[in-house]
Parts: structure tokens; C-alpha cells; sequence
């Protein structure tokens, strides 16, 4: 079929890619980045557009590392094709999904999904396999959770952003002090000492898995951030979600380990999580 945008890119650079090939679609959300429209490319590719708005991330470094990111291709990580940076705002150009933010798609689906372990099981290893690939490349996400995830046709699921985080300017968002810090998906060493590491990517893979099988529940229901960070530095973990077996219950449990070294890696997770999917047919 024909070739993703990134390689067919008539520049020589190939992750730029020519704003003159996208035609503009809806609108599909916007947050504190700007906004996020779908685009055909070429008339046939559909893509989705972040047109990142000025000031909000460090833009020359964030073009410099998109080199390295197009390079990261996996079924289970959204594609970024591309980007657009020689006008303001830049684009971001990335592989579309159709169902949206799996934060959304656990929500609207909570129904039929709760009866459905197997589905849900299988979220949480194609989410395990986007990540392993991540780790393998030594490539810290560092904001992982279900909003951070897309859906696809045939329940693809996909994660994105990964490494975003870096190139944020808010410091609200980057600080672990600040009011849009992602607390609830932080392990102790993120809290305490900022530091990312493929193991704390593994602590918010546990609260990623209890948010899918709590079908998109807030994690720590409304409790305040502080009160979270006092929780969490004592060890008091999240409770099992109703809808989880207790052997799927354990796995998350495992990547609450206080001390990095003691979480499962993404390799070993992928492993169990498949030996408990044999084990429920
Ligand atoms: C962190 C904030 C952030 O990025 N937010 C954010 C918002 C919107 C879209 C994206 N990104 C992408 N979206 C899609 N598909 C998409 C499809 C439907 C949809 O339905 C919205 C209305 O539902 C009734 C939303 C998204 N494919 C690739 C993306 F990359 C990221």
C-alpha cells in the first residue's frame, strides 16, 4: 500500500512534512497545547494535526527529537509522521484513530465492557506492547495513562505522546509541585526526585490498568493531590477494581513496588499478563 507520509515527504528532510499536501478536517479536541484537527494527506492518508500553540512547548528542541521519534514505529504506538515547523504554529502530524482517547472510549463503552475481562485484558497488553518496544529503545514516556492512549478500528488500542512531556513549557505541567502535574500516575522517586526512568513508566502502567478495568474511573476518586502524594509515599495503593480478577489485580499491584528495581519490567509484564489471558479462555 502506499508509503506513510514521513518517507514519501517531498523534502529532504524527511520528517518534515509540506503543509500544502494536508486538507484540514474537524476539529477532534484541544487542550492547553492548542488544537487537534483531523487532515488528509495527499488527498487519502488520514492523519491527525496538533497545531501546537505558540509558547507552549520549546519548539526547536521538540523538532530536533521528532527526528528521533518518527524513527519509533510500532502496531502499538500511534506513528508520528511528521512535522510541519517552517511557519508558527507548527504542526505535529500523526497516524489518526478513530475512536479517540481511550480515557473517552473506557467511558462511553462502560457497559459492555465491564462483562468483557478479555477485552479489557487485551487493552492492557497492547498497551504492554507499545511500551516494551518503547523500553526496549531505551525511550521514556513519561506521561502514560488511558488520556495518553487512542483507539482504533477491531479495538486497536495505541498509545501516544510518548516523550512529549519534555518539550512542555507550563511549569504547572512539569513540576511535580505544579497544579497540572499528573500526581496520580507518579511513583515515588517522580514525586520526590523528578526522576523518569522505563520503571516509573511501569507505575503508570499499574494505574493505567486500573483505569481500564475501571472503565475510566478517576484514579483516588476526588481526593486532593497532596492527599494522594501522602497515600502514595505511605504505600497505600489504589483498591482492586470490582470488575478484576485478582490475578490481574496482583500484576498491577507488582508495579506499585516502592523501589523502581522491584517493578517488573515492560518484557516481564508482557509475559504475565499473556499467561493470564491463557489462563481466563
Ligand atoms: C493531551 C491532550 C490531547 O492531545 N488531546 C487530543 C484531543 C483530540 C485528539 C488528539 N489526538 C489524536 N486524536 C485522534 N483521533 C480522535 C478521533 C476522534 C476523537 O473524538 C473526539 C470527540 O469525541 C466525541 C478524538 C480523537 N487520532 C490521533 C491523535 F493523535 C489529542
Amino acid at each position: 500500500d502506499r508509503p506513510a507520509p514521513a518517507t514519501a515527504g517531498l523534502s529532504h528532510d524527511k520528517w518534515e512534512i509540506d503543509p500544502s499536501e494536508l486538507v484540514l478536517m474537524e476539529e477532534l479536541g484541544s487542550g492547553q497545547f492548542g488544537v487537534v484537527r483531523r487532515a488528509k494527506w495527499r488527498g487519502y492518508m488520514d492523519t491527525a494535526v496538533k497545531m501546537m500553540k505558540e509558547g507552549t512547548m520549546s519548539e526547536d528542541d521538540f523538532i530536533e527529537e521528532a527526528k528521533v521519534m518518527t524513527k519509533l514505529q510500532h502496531a502499538n504506538l500511534v506513528q508520528l509522521y511528521g512535522v510541519c515547523s517552517k511557519h508558527r504554529p507548527i504542526y505535529i502530524v500523526t497516524e489518526y484513530m478513530r475512536h479517540g482517547s481511550l480515557l473517552n472510549y473506557l467511558r462511553r463503552h462502560e457497559a459492555n465492557l465491564t462483562c468483557n475481562i478479555g477485552l479489557l485484558l487485551d487493552m492492557c497488553i497492547q498497551v504492554c506492547k507499545g511500551m516494551a518496544y518503547l523500553e526496549k529503545h531505551n525511550y521514556i514516556h513519561r506521561d502514560l495513562a488511558a488520556r495518553n492512549c487512542l483507539v482504533g478500528s477491531e479495538n486497536i488500542v495505541k498509545v501516544a505522546d510518548f516523550g512529549l512531556a519534555r518539550y512542555v513549557l507550563d511549569d504547572q505541567y512539569t513540576s511535580s509541585g505544579g497544579t497540572k502535574f499528573p500526581i496520580k500516575w507518579a511513583a515515588p522517586e517522580v514525586l520526590n526526585y523528578t526522576r523518569f526512568s522505563s520503571k516509573s513508566d511501569v507505575w503508570a502502567y499499574g494505574v493505567l490498568m486500573w483505569e481500564i478495568f475501571s472503565c475510566g474511573k478517576m484514579p483516588y476518586g476526588r481526593l486532593k493531590n497532596t492527599e494522594v502524594v501522602e497515600r502514595v509515599q505511605r504505600g497505600i495503593i489504589l483498591e482492586k477494581p470490582k470488575a478484576c480478577v485478582k490475578e490481574i489485580y496482583d500484576i498491577m499491584c507488582n508495579c506499585w513496588a516502592q523501589s523502581p528495581e522491584e517493578r517488573p519490567s515492560f518484557r516481564a509484564l508482557k509475559e504475565e499478563l499473556h499467561i493470564v489471558s491463557q489462563g481466563l479462555i
